[in-house]
């Protein structure tokens, strides 16, 4: 396998999620979070997403970028305990592509 055909380390995580499903919660902090069910999930994406908003405002970009981290891998965390997964979202973004958030917003007024 090239660098090239190496999925990317979104990819990678999201694999990791998702195989976490069916992981033992003992050994892996994903399979507890999930386990604690969808509720708690979506409740530490907001911590994360919070967190990520104070480092935006302070404009510490080492932090953020931790923050930013941090938000991606609870997303996907919240993603797959509702059985949705980075394609699902990936596919709404290919849907959206070429159509200008001011023309959406037009048509939904
Ligand atoms: N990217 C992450 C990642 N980011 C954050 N975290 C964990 O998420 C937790 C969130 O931190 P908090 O301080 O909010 O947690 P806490 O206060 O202990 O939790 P609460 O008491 O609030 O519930 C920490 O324990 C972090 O280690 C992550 N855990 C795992 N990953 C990735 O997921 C992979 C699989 O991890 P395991 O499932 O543990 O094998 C890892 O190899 C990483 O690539």
């Amino acid at each position: 396998m090239t660098p090239s055909d190496r999925p990317r380390p979104l990819d990678r995580l999201a694999a990791t999620v998702e195989a976490r499903k069916s992981a033992d919660s003992e050994s892996s902090w994903t399979a507890k979070l999930l386990a604690k069910g969808p509720e708690k999930c979506a409740e530490k994406f907001g911590e994360e997403a919070i967190e990520a908003i104070i480092e935006a405002t302070r404009g510490d970009r080492d932090r953020l970028v931790s923050e930013a981290a941090d938000v991606l891998y609870h997303l996907l965390v919240m993603l797959a305990a509702r059985d949705l997964t980075l394609a699902d979202v990936e596919a709404e973004l290919e849907r959206r592509e070429g159509v200008s958030g001011l023309a959406e917003k037009a048509a939904r007024e």
